[in-house]
């Protein structure tokens, strides 16, 4: 499987080059060259094991390293005559970054650092592509001078040679073993021990070591950060991508299963005809497409901070981080739930490895897991929306993406309920920002009674996440909402396509009201006509994007290969496909299988001889 892996990600590699020669010339920026091609990932079914070369290796380089080290190393990483990975995260330490014990100490007699890991916990354990595919790595160490420690660097680390791939002296590496998907990716481990590189070799763009050994702090720790926002900014995408792959293969599947009649004696309809079989389907069709351009939204924004921190201006990163932060985890959840809903919206057939949809679960759970466990970023933003309240208390003004949260603190009430979009909108932002507000109350008690911060944020942390929590959909919404009804563009549309997006609206701003109806009650007053009331709009939305469902997902333009789904064919032949999927199992290939001889005939023989006897 890994050597399919690598023999798919280098035809891909080499798909990706020429796409970035096309859109982007002489750029290295992957993302233009990615319009429409995240299905380079989706190719390779157990996962792409340069992907971290690609996403992480060579960006690193780019963006932490100086012109001469970029001249020196990502110039080759770019053109992929070398691959590497970035080497974070160790056996013990994960999330917590500054707790890393991978250690690198300069020696200024030789101008090199000596890098170890001292203990096992130490190894490097998970990068992509460490196993067996990468000669090169970013090992990041806690720097180390006089034996003074002086934060995290990343080092350009020569881990395999790069005629023979054999690994150095001083380098133990290896796959970390069988996971519940990506197999193809080959995590992998690293050792080192007394393991030495020449100065230059530590990323030097933001912070210094200088021969003498005297060290020069980056004006902006965090920005040693950036390679994991770029990261959660492209999981965002991938990962609505991955909801549209599998709302793609429900759908279809949908509409050509048939199975109980709804009115007695009528022949069976197909299983979309049912209103709870829409339930399920529908809103995950129009989840794909919210985040999808929550997605590309939060990409520009990554664009435009990146070359802004290129020219030393930092000032946009907190906003950055918290939207990226809060759209990894908002997309990588509900794209995870999605799937799983859309698979047993399939029945049995959904469970079938023919169906594809158990891959793609495979392939998109991690996401709330690796560039940061999502528990742990809605925290990140919990505690940056802190700060931003006490700027509210203070009449400042806020980050752009947190503009509401000054306008909803100024109303002393909610407006009077009319149920449009601007009033289900605002009502999702009224309940964020007063859970933001109560959330404050307790942490800033805490603060108050000597708590340190970290233990304060600790022991608010389910009124922060829930904070958190409900900033990532007022966004999310917010930005749907804004595509749809304000667009520059939206009178170029077609009065039926506008419909169609409205509907989408409309469907997205009730299903978020109901999954945060209780969020929503503790801060304003809703009668039970007005719910009932939207219930029914419910009802009625999912009617009315019924007959759009299957146009809209093949507007999703995945071809066969990619959804590789016999459930989600083009051509709608499902069950000739499943009965070819069938045929192919080995199991098939002999009527009788081996294990008869060896174990069922003895195994029912000895039984039928044990009844005999009892019998006498
Ligand atoms: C060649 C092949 C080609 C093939 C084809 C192409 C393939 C590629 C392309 C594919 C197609 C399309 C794209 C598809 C792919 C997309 C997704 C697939 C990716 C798969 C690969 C996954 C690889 C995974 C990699 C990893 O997991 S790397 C390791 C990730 N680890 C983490 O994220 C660690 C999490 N922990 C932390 O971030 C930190 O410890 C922390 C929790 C944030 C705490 O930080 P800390 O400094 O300790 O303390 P704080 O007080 O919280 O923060 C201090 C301060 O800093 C601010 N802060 C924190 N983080 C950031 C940040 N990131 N940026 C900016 N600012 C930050 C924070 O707010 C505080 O600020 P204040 O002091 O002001 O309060
Ligand atoms: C498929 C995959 C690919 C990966 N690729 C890479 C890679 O290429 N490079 C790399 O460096 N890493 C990679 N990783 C590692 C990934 O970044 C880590 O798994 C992730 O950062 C979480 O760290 P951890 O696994 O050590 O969990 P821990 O940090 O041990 O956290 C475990 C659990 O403890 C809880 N927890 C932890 N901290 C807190 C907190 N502050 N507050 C509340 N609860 C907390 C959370 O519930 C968390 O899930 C990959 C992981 C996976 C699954």
């Amino acid at each position: 499987m890994a050597s399919m892996s690598v023999k798919h990600a280098i035809a891909a590699a080499k798909k990706l080059r020429s796409l970035q020669e096309r859109f982007n010339p002489g750029g290295s920026d992957i993302y233009p060259a990615l319009m429409g091609d995240e299905a380079i990932t989706a190719l390779i079914p157990s996962g792409n094991p340069l992907s971290v070369h690609i996403l992480m290796f060579t960006r690193a380089l780019r963006e932490q390293g100086t012109d001469e080290q970029y001249e020196k190393f990502g110039r080759r990483a770019d053109n992929n005559e070398i691959i590497g990975t970035f080497a974070q995260t160790e056996l013990g330490h994960g999330t917590y970054l500054r707790g890393l014990e991978a250690r690198a100490d300069y020696d200024r007699g030789t101008e090199e650092f000596v890098l170890n890991t001292p203990k096992l916990s130490s190894y490097k354990w998970w990068p992509g592509g460490l196993g067996q595919t990468c000669n090169y790595c970013i090992f990041v160490a806690q720097l180390y001078i006089d034996n003074e420690a002086k934060g995290m660097a990343m080092f350009v680390v020569q881990i395999r040679d790069e005629e023979t791939h054999m690994p150095l002296p001083g380098v133990h590496v290896g796959e970390i073993g069988k996971k519940m998907g990506l197999n193809g990716v080959n995590n992998g481990f690293l050792g080192l021990k007394d393991y030495r590189v020449p100065r230059l070799n530590m990323l030097m763009r933001h912070q210094q070591v200088l021969p003498d050994g005297r060290f020069v702090k980056s004006p902006v720790s965090q920005v040693s950060y950036f390679p994991m926002v770029f990261v959660r900014c492209m999981v965002a995408r991938q990962n609505s991508n991955y909801l549209a792959q599998a709302a793609t293969i429900a759908t279809r599947y949908s509409v050509i299963r048939r199975q109980s009649p709804i009115e007695e004696g009528q022949p069976e309809p197909k299983i979309l005809e049912h209103l709870t079989q829409q339930m399920k389907v529908i809103p995950e069709i129009v989840t794909a497409v919210v985040y999808r351009l929550a997605a590309a939204n939060l990409q520009n924004m990554y664009n435009e901070t990146a070359e802004a921190v290129y020219r030393k201006d930092f000032s946009r990163l907190p906003e950055l981080h918290a939207l990226a932060c809060i759209l990894k985890v908002a997309t990588s959840y509900d794209s995870t739930y999605g799937i799983e809903r859309l698979r047993q919206a399939c029945g049995g057939h959904g469970y079938l490895t023919a169906g594809n949809l158990g891959n793609i679960f495979a392939m998109a759970a991690p996401a709330c897991t690796y560039e940061g466990e999502n528990s742990v970023l809605y925290l990140q933003v919990g505690k940056i929306l802190m700060k931003n309240w006490s700027q509210v208390l203070a009449g400042r003004e806020l980050m752009p993406s947190m503009a509401y949260i000054s306008e909803c603190s100024k109303m002393t009430s909610f407006p009077q309920w009319t149920g449009s979009w601007e009033c289900l909108l605002k009502a999702i932002q009224y309940a964020c920002v007063g859970s933001i507000r109560l959330a404050f109350q307790s942490y800033n008690a805490r603060v108050q009674s000597a708590q340190s911060q970290t233990a304060a944020v600790n022991y608010s942390g389910l009124e922060l996440t829930k904070a958190a929590e409900l900033h990532g959909r007022s966004y999310v919404a917010g930005n749907f909402y804004q595509q749809i009804v304000n667009s520059p563009n939206k009178h170029q549309r077609s009065p039926q396509f506008q419909k169609v997006l409205e509907n989408m609206l409309e469907l997205h701003l009730i299903q978020i009201f109901f999954r945060h109806l209780g969020d929503i009650l503790r801060f304003i007053r809703i009668t039970e006509d007005e719910i009932s009331a939207l219930q029914r709009r419910l009802e009625e939305v999912l009617k009315e994007l019924r007959p759009d469902a299957v146009a809209i997902t093949d507007a999703f333009d995945f071809n066969d290969k990619i959804l590789s789904s016999a459930l989600g064919c083009y051509d709608g032949n499902v069950y000739e496909r499943l009965f070819e999927a069938a045929l192919k199992h080995p199991l098939n290939r002999k009527s009788v299988p081996d294990f008869f001889e060896a174990h069922l005939k003895p195994f029912m023989k000895e039984n039928a001889d044990n009844a005999k006897k009892s019998k006498l």
